[in-house]
C-alpha cells in the first residue's frame, strides 16, 4: 500500500447551505511529508478534524491505510498521532510528568516516554516545570506526545505557528528526522508556503474549500521553473506562430502573449526578433513567481 491517506471528492459543510470543503481529492504517499497549505479559514483544520474522526465522514470519502474511517477507528488511533489546535499541559508539572500522564492513560510503558523525549531532544530538560519551557520546547513536547506508541502517520495542524525562526528550524529538523529515520509519514498544515517548503515532499493548496494544486514539490517547481513573461503586443494572434517554440508562447488575450524564459538574454533576443518583424510592443512584464502565485491563489 503506497497511499496512507486518500480523499476522494469530499464535500462538507457545518450547515446544509454552506459547503466548507468542496469536492476535495488528494492522496498522501507513504513516506512523504505532505504540506496542506491555505489561508486562514480555507478549510485545513476542518479537513484534519475529519481525518482524525473528530468530525464524521458521513459520505465515506476518506480512507486512511486503505480503510474507511468508520472501519479504521478506534483501533487505528494507535497508528496515528495528531496535534490539532494548541496542546494543553499541566504547567506546574515537569515535561516528564506531563508525558507520563498521557502514556499511563494509554497503557504505554515508561520506556515510551524516554524514547520520545530523546527523539525531540528534550531528555535533558525533562525535569523542568512546564511553565519554564519556551514556546518551541512546548511545541516539541506536544510533538513528543503525538509520537507515543510509535504512530506511522502524524497529522499536525500548523505546528510552527507562532514560533520564532529558531523554533521553526528546530521543528522542521525534527520532522525531517522523524520522516527519514523513523519512516513516519507526515501530513502538516500551514498558511505559509515558505514556512514548510524546505521540508515537504508533496503538497496540496486549498483555497475557499477547493484544492487548487496537488502534487509533488517537484511538480510544483516544474510548473514554476521558468519565469513567466507577458508581452503587450498589438494583434497578438498574428505573431504567435513567429515565436520560437522554446518560448512556449500562448495567447493571454487579444493584445497579450505569455511566454516562458530562462534568462534575460532570452527576453532581449525575442524583443529584437519581434521588432524585426514589425511587431508593435507596448509592454513587457514578469508575472508572479511561486510565492506571489501562492499568495494570489490563497488570498481571502
Ligand atoms: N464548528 C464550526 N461551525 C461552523 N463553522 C465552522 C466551524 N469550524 C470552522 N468553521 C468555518 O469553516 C471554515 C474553515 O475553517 P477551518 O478552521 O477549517 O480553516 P483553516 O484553513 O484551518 O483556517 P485557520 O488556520 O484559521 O484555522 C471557516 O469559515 C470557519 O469559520
Amino acid at each position: 500500500m503506497n497511499e496512507i491517506i486518500n480523499i476522494q471528492n469530499l464535500t462538507f459543510g457545518f450547515s446544509k447551505n454552506k459547503a466548507i470543503l468542496k469536492d476535495i481529492s488528494l492522496s498522501v504517499p507513504k513516506g512523504s511529508i505532505y504540506g496542506f497549505l491555505g489561508a486562514n479559514g480555507a478549510g485545513k483544520s476542518t479537513t484534519m478534524k475529519m481525518l482524525i474522526g473528530n468530525i464524521p465522514d458521513e459520505k465515506k470519502a476518506i480512507k486512511i491505510f486503505d480503510k474507511n474511517l468508520s472501519e479504521f477507528y478506534p483501533d487505528g488511533f494507535n497508528r496515528v498521532g495528531s496535534l490539532i489546535d494548541t496542546a494543553t499541559f499541566y504547567d506546574h508539572l515537569s515535561g516528564w510528568d506531563n508525558l507520563l500522564v498521557v502514556s499511563e492513560l494509554r497503557n504505554l510503558p515508561k520506556t515510551e516516554c524516554e524514547r520520545v523525549l530523546h527523539l525531540v531532544d528534550l531528555w535533558e530538560s525533562r525535569n523542568m516545570k512546564m511553565k519554564k519551557y519556551s514556546l518551541g520546547m512546548k511545541q516539541r513536547l506536544a510533538i513528543a506526545m503525538t509520537l507515543l506508541g510509535k504512530p506511522e502517520l502524524l497529522i499536525l495542524d500548523e505546528p510552527v505557528n507562532g514560533l520564532d525562526p529558531n523554533g521553526m528550524v528546530e521543528i522542521r529538523e525534527l520532522l525531517i528526522k522523524l520522516n527519514k529515520e523513523e519512516g513516519v509519514t507526515i501530513f502538516i498544515s500551514s498558511h505559509l508556503l515558505q514556512e514548510v517548503e524546505k521540508m515537504i515532499t508533496h503538497l496540496a493548496i486549498i483555497s475557499h474549500g477547493e484544492i487548487r494544486f496537488s502534487g509533488s514539490i517537484k511538480d510544483l517547481n516544474e510548473l514554476y521553473r521558468y519565469n513567466h513573461i507577458r508581452i503587450g503586443i498589438n494583434n497578438a494572434s498574428g505573431f504567435i506562430s513567429k515565436i520560437p517554440e522554446n518560448y512556449s508562447p500562448k495567447i493571454f488575450d487579444e493584445n497579450t502573449l505569455e511566454i516562458t524564459v530562462e534568462s534575460q538574454k532570452d527576453i532581449t533576443n525575442l524583443v529584437k526578433h519581434l521588432v524585426n518583424i514589425d511587431a508593435e510592443i507596448f509592454e513587457i512584464k514578469s508575472t508572479a513567481g511561486l510565492e506571489d502565485w501562492f499568495m494570489e491563489i490563497t488570498k481571502n
